[in-house]
């Protein structure tokens, strides 16, 4: 489908630009190749001085090898750019602390995945997160940025067999909509998911390279790219500050394994190796969890009123001092009097310093004192008799009734065993209906016997940040925002007091008693109340008819938002079923096993065993959610629970009424029927044998 264009290099170069380009891969391929080789070519026997060294270098050699594959499922290139004239220096490639690059020089660009350049150390290809790329993204017609041509690949099976090419600085060259992009959105999905650097879309692109400073917040429907923005905005700012982010660290949170499973492969295909991923429980697993609470109990417990019960709590164990702290040293006693302990204690509580370090401050300050008294007497002490002071028996002691060491887990059981307890702590904060709510019915024994729940996970790790501060990391990306208890937006703030966010999610999607209603009021939580609040609309995973019918849902589920407008071109293949039995739901999942591309069989959770044994019966495998799909193998049965955030080619959606009663509220199972109705990329078929939920009807 290549457009046939004047060459750019003129009439003199009489070989066809498509094998030119074609010669180009070539040239890059054996470059990227050379440039592994001297990689793997280094010897680092002289420059280690021993073997922790040799190993940090080592892996470092490992990693850099493994960022330099060549992978032949991804092009090296997608793009090219050709410059009217030579960008600016300001624009040039560098990412910090890298020797800038001499891109600047050159007008004609190619934009892939990484950087390549030759044995000279000109650039073959540029990384597409480089300044002088993103014309590539941004630049149109209205404002093409300084560039004369840009140029989209399109390739088959490794192989470079089309180009498409926009005038963006020649008036009489009318705007269209790409045909390779088009084509890139309605790839079949096979596998888990993919990276979309060839295609990010300008609105898209906004977020993706906006600053490590600032928090960016998402809001956006089912398919608009949230996921995939939050992952290339990583990407991108780990090319941008890179040596920063490589001492501070990144992270990706995700709603569930499964997810997590599926989004794996994003980044390390754009050659980022070191992300971390996690669910929000994994950041919490102070203690096992083998509980579960009731609705109305994880409400109380992840409401942010908790973490005041909980500072009062941990702070409810410093005592003022009633007596003097006496100090004996060889023939001489140093008294410090209640009175001066009382107002160390004072300054230090009134300093934002955390319990564990107030703690730790004590006895040097009571040893200061001391100090003093001792110069005042005509002594001389330095600062090893302060140590010793603050190491002294009877500061020790003193230290453990006024300032005691508090354990975070211990605290937590204590306030959901102890009922007088919690009272005194939650006075005025939680009414005592919400106080025994959350009370267990049986105290626990131990910290280690408990049967904690994943709401009480959290409530540990916020008395921890009490005790001691949560490290921060450089950057975090939390999907699936909405499902967040405002304690949890809490344990995900304090990961990145010092760093920024990026929280992505859909108010449309909350399937949590505690959902997000605001964005507001979530950036408030996560303590980054100056965050960007984005919008996305344009859908680029659901077909037309079928997000116009899962739409019709949002009045009912989050009036105000706006409908997602799918820009498929392909209109899809929808449709509504009346059936009596499973057979007919395995049916119409053989039928679309006919198609090309992933199948996946939504149902409510309780109907799984059924549906299961049903296509056991009738001979066909299934996989679970998560699991990757294959050539083979592409039908996956998914509890709607956990269909959030995934996608597959065709969907059947079995029995709506039964996703809807599986909530224990009906605005909680229309938004899950919201988010099973928008999983499908090509096509829908609802089969139903009880009466549909009115909300979709007409
Ligand atoms: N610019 C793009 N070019 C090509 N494909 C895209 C683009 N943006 C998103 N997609 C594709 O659209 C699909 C949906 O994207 P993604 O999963 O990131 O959406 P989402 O907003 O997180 O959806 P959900 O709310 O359902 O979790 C994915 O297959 C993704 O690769």
């Amino acid at each position: 489908m290549s457009t046939p264009v004047d060459d750019p290099l003129g009439p003199l170069d009489p070989v066809d630009p498509l094998s030119r380009e074609r010669s180009h891969l070539a040239g890059s391929r054996a470059a990227l190749r050379a440039m592994r080789e001297d990689v793997e070519a280094l010897d680092i026997s002289d420059v280690t001085a021993n073997w922790v060294n040799a190993e940090v270098l080592a892996h470092q050699i490992d990693l850099r090898i493994k960022a330099l594959a060549d992978l032949s499922d991804t092009p090296l290139f997608f793009g090219r750019l050709d410059y009217l004239h030579a960008p600016g220096v300001e624009r040039a490639e560098g990412a910090e602390g890298e020797r800038p690059r001499p891109e600047a020089a050159y007008q004609t660009l190619h934009i892939g995945r990484r950087h390549v350049h030759d044995a000279d150390g000109d650039p073959m290809v540029i990384d597409w997160r480089a300044p002088v790329s993103q014309p590539f993204y941004r630049a149109s017609k209205k404002s093409p940025m300084g560039i004369a041509l840009r140029r989209r690949f399109g390739y088959t099976g490794g192989e470079l067999t089309a180009y498409e090419d926009e005038h963006l600085s020649d008036p009489a060259e009318a705007a269209r909509t790409s045909k390779l992009l088009q084509q890139e959105i309605e790839r079949p999905r096979v596998g888990p998911m993919r990276d979309i650097v060839a295609t990010i879309q300008p609105e898209q692109d906004e977020i993706v390279r906006s600053g490590l400073g600032g928090t960016v917040c998402v809001q956006g429907g089912p398919g608009t790219g949230k996921t995939a923005v939050g992952l290339h905005r990583v990407a991108y700012l780990l090319y941008a500050h890179r040596e920063r982010l490589a001492r501070t660290g990144t992270l990706v949170i995700g709603p569930n394994k499964s997810f997590l499973h599926y989004i794996e492969q994003v980044l390390p295909a754009l050659g980022e190796l070191t992300v971390r991923q996690a669910t929000v429980d994994d950041l919490v697993a102070h203690v096992e969890v083998r509980g579960t609470d009731d609705a109305a109990a994880a409400v109380v417990k992840g409401d942010a009123r908790m973490a005041e019960v909980l500072r009062r709590a941990v702070y409810s164990h410093v005592t003022m001092p009633t007596e003097a702290v006496v100090v004996v040293r060889g023939s001489r006693r140093w008294r410090v009097p209640a009175y001066e302990v009382e107002e160390i204690v004072r300054e230090l509580l009134a300093r934002d310093i955390r319990y564990g370090a107030a703690r730790e401050a004590l006895p040097q300050r009571i040893a200061h004192a001391v100090l003093v008294q001792m110069e005042r007497s005509g002594e001389a002490p330095d600062d090893r008799v302060q140590d010793a002071v603050a190491r002294n028996s009877a500061v020790k002691a003193a230290v453990k009734v006024i300032w005691p060491p508090v354990d975070p887990a211990k605290l937590v059981l204590r306030l959901l065993s102890d009922a007088d307890f919690l009272a005194v702590h939650a006075d005025g904060v939680l009414d005592e209906d919400e106080q025994k709510t959350i009370l267990w019915a049986k105290p626990a024994r131990s910290v280690k016997s408990a049967k904690w729940s994943a709401a009480d996970a959290v409530l540990i790790d916020e008395a921890n940040d009490i005790v001691a501060r949560t490290p921060s990391l450089g950057h975090v990306v939390l999907d699936e925002a909405q499902d967040l208890s405002p304690m949890q937006y809490r344990a995900v703030g304090r990961r990145c007091t010092t760093g920024s966010a990026t929280v992505l999610g859909d108010l449309a999607q909350g399937t949590t008693p505690w959902a997000t209603r605001s964005w507001g009021e979530a950036l408030a939580h996560l303590g980054k109340s100056d965050g960007v609040i984005e919008e996305l609309t344009a859908g680029f995973r659901v077909p037309t008819d079928v997000i116009t019918y899962a739409s019709r849902l949002l009045p009912h589920i989050a009036p105000g938002l706006t409908p997602v407008a799918s820009i498929r071109e392909n209109p899809g293949f929808f449709e509504v079923r009346t059936a009596s039995g499973a057979a007919e739901v395995v049916a119409a999942c053989e039928e679309l096993l006919g198609n090309e591309g992933s199948v996946g069989l939504i149902a409510a959770d309780a109907r799984i065993p059924e549906l299961s044994a049903a296509l056991t019966a009738a001979g066909i495998t299934c996989l679970a959610p998560g699991e990757e799909t294959t050539h083979e193998t592409r039908l996956t049965l998914v509890p709607a629970s956990l269909a959030k955030g995934l996608e597959y080619d065709y969907v059947v959606l079995d029995e709506p009424r039964a996703v809807v009663d599986g909530e224990p509220d009906e605005r909680t199972g229309l938004r899950r029927l919201y988010v099973a109705l928008t999983r499908a990329v090509s096509g829908l078929i609802v089969v139903h044998g009880a009466p549909l939920p009115a909300q979709l009807g007409g």
